[in-house]
């Protein structure tokens, strides 16, 4: 049946309030205005992002709301003047979108555009980093969608929409993580572990893990991790088991936890560079002696791993093609969009990486 043009009605999994069950509701999904594109979402994987935003924490979250970012799916329809993509195409959203009209995209402080495309018995729903891929349909800017291969499947290839990207773009594009170099992580999600094999590829020498979660260690291993320390082992600070273990320090540290997470330098003096990628809510801060960046480490940051996402996620989808990268061996749990509150409680109770949901029965 066409759909162009038409509004459609779908499922979605809808955030009314921080931290409350998400409800699937009939939402009506509006036609792609100019410049815009719909995309028929297949498949989409949780972010620990989603969880924080969820939580209420994000000084950005607006409610209610449509989660979701890390997916994959197929062009529905075009809006006039989009030519990078056409329907039957089949897409990875990026977050990284902006209409540069609403108030929103114009106030300079947030990259949430705030032009929904989502309603309910006409009653809008706020869009999430600009992808809100927790619904079967969703719309997005062009500049927001990577064309990709259409042989690759779009179960696996969805979590190129944010993770694994974030994880080897830390290593590859923003520390520049040389061979030799001892690197830590901390947090051993699906970010950290992508850390860790774009470490191992980097030719790092020493790749150390830290985690709270046992459950992590094991399958650690696989993805390039060489030795594995969970804090609540020792009795002195983290950093300071880090310093102990390295006879001074780590070359290059990275923060996947986010809340609550270690923030604190422990590189070594003279060229050690820390890089943050975990989010944290507002009122938490990070800190330092100006002594630890005046004897030269670096403190950084990164977002998506520095990719350019249109360029570059189809360029990661090929590697992946190619064997080069994994993805596979992130997905532990696969479940359906009607099960949606369940992933969450996957994603808080350990053990987990990614848990894909099928969008469509
Ligand atoms: N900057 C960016 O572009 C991106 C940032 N993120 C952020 O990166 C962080 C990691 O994301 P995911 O890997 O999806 O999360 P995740 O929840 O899968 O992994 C976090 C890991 O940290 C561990 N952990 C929690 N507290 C800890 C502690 N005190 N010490 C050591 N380990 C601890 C957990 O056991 C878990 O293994 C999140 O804050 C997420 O919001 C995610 C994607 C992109
Ligand atoms: N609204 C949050 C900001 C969260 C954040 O830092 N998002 C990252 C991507 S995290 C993906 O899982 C990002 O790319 N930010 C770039 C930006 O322009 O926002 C908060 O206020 O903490
Ligand atoms: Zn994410
Ligand atoms: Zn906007």
């Amino acid at each position: 049946m066409a759909t162009a043009g038409e509004v459609i009605t779908c499922k979605a999994a809808v955030a009314y309030e921080p931290n409350k069950p998400l409800v699937i509701e009939d939402v009506q999904v509006a036609p792609p205005q100019a410049g815009e594109v719909r995309v028929k979402i297949l498949f989409t994987a949780l972010c620990h992002t989603d969880a924080y935003t969820w939580s209420g924490k994000d000084p950005e979250g607006l409610f209610p709301c449509i989660l979701g970012h890390e997916a994959a799916g197929i062009v529905e329809s075009v809006g006039e003047g989009v030519t990078e993509v056409q329907p039957g195409d089949h897409v990875i959203p990026c977050y990284q979108a902006e209409c540069k009209e609403c108030k929103f995209c114009k106030s300079g402080k947030t990259n949430l555009c705030g032009k929904s495309r989502f309603s309910i018995n006409g009653k809008p729903i706020y869009h999430f980093m600009g992808t809100s891929t927790f619904s079967q349909y969703t719309v997005v800017h062009d500049v927001s969608v990577a064309k990709v291969d259409p042989q690759a499947p779009l179960d696996k290839v969805c979590l190129l929409g944010c993770g694994v990207p974030t994880g080897l773009g830390a290593v590859w594009n923003t520390a520049k993580v040389e061979p030799g170099a001892i690197v830590a992580i901390f947090g051993l999600g699906t970010v950290g572990l992508a850390v860790a094999e774009g470490a191992k590829s980097a030719g790092a020498s020493r790749i150390i893990g830290v985690d709270i979660d046992n459950k992590k260690f094991d399958i650690a291993k696989n993805f390039g991790v060489t030795e594995f320390v969970n804090p609540k082992d020792y009795d002195k600070p983290i950093q300071q088991v880090l310093v102990d273990l390295t006879d001074g320090g780590v070359d290059y540290s990275f923060e996947c936890i986010g809340n609550e997470g270690c923030f604190g330098m422990l590189n070594f003096q003279g060229w050690g560079t820390s890089v943050i990628i975990g989010v944290a809510a507002s009122g938490q801060e990070i800190s330092t002696r100006p002594f630890q960046l005046v004897t030269g480490r670096v403190w950084k940051g990164t977002a998506f791993g520095g990719f350019k996402s249109r360029s570059q996620v189809p360029w990661l989808v090929d590697k992946y093609m190619k064997k080069e990268i994994k993805i596979d061996e992130y997905t532990t749990h696969n479940l359906t969009l009607g099960e949606i509150n369940k992933a969450f409680d996957l994603m808080h109770e350990g053990g987990c990486l990614r848990c894909v949901l099928k969008m469509h029965e």
